[in-house]
C-alpha cells in the first residue's frame, strides 16, 4: 500500500470557464482554441523571468489538463446558460521566483487573452455575469498575496465544484494513490 502525501497546492493552477459564444465560436471552441495559447503564455512567462536570472536556466514545465466539464452556473443570481469548465495544473522545477510582480505579469497576459476572445468588462456593481472566457489563477505553489488586482490562493476556489471535480481528476491521474481495499476489513 502506498501512502499519499497529497499537497494540492503544488504547482500553478489555472481555471478556465465559458458559458457564451466568443469571437472564436461556442464555449467548447473557445476552450479548445485557448488551451494552446495558455501553454504559450506560460512558457513565455517562465522563459522571460528566467532570462533575468544569472544562471539563465531554461523554463521547463509539465502541463496537466482535466477533461472539459459541463457545469451548472454556481452562485449566480440571474438565468445563465450552463458553463464549460476545465482546469490546468502546471508542475515545474524552474518557475520564476514567486513574487507579486511575477504573478501579476502572468495575470496581465491571461486578462489580455480574455479580451482577445471578446470578454467584456464587468460593469461596476455587477458580478458573475455570463462570460465568453474566464481565466483565474487559483494558486501558485504556496505563494500568498492579497489585493484587489490579485489574490492568491484564489479565495473562492475551494467552494467550487467546477474546480474541485476537475482537480480530483488531475490529481488521481498524476499522484499514486492506491485504494485501501483489504478484504479482512470488509463488513459483510
Ligand atoms: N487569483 C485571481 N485570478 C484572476 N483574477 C483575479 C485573482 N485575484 C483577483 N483577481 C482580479 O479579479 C478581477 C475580476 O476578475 P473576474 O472578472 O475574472 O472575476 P470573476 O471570475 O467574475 O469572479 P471570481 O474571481 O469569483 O471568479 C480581475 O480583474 C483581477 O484583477
Ligand atoms: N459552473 C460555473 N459557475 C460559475 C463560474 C464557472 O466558471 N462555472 N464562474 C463564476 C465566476 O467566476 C461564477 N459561477
Amino acid at each position: 500500500m502506498e501512502l499519499s502525501n497529497l499537497n494540492i497546492k503544488n504547482g500553478l493552477c489555472i481555471s478556465l470557464g465559458a458559458n457564451i459564444d466568443s469571437k472564436f465560436g461556442s464555449p467548447l471552441e473557445s476552450l479548445l482554441i485557448c488551451k494552446p495559447k495558455i501553454k504559450e503564455i506560460i512558457n513565455e512567462w517562465g522563459d522571460s523571468s528566467n532570462e533575468k536570472k544569472e544562471e539563465k536556466s531554461k523554463f521547463n514545465a509539465n502541463f496537466f489538463w482535466s477533461s472539459i466539464y459541463e457545469t451548472l452556473p454556481h452562485g449566480v443570481d440571474n438565468e445563465q446558460p450552463n458553463y464549460l469548465n476545465t482546469l490546468l495544473l502546471i508542475k515545474s522545477n524552474s518557475f520564476p521566483k514567486p513574487s507579486t510582480k511575477n504573478a501579476k505579469l502572468l495575470l496581465k497576459e491571461l486578462k489580455k487573452l480574455e479580451r482577445f476572445f471578446g470578454r467584456e468588462e464587468t460593469p461596476k456593481g455587477k458580478k458573475w455575469l455570463s462570460r465568453c472566457l474566464d481565466l483565474d489563477i487559483l494558486w501558485w505553489e504556496d505563494f500568498h498575496t492579497v489585493d484587489e488586482e490579485l489574490t492568491l490562493p484564489h479565495p473562492r476556489f475551494m467552494n467550487r465544484n467546477f474546480v474541485i471535480t476537475p482537480l480530483s481528476e488531475i490529481l488521481s491521474r498524476s499522484q499514486k494513490i492506491t485504494k485501501f481495499d483489504d478484504p479482512k476489513w470488509s463488513i459483510n
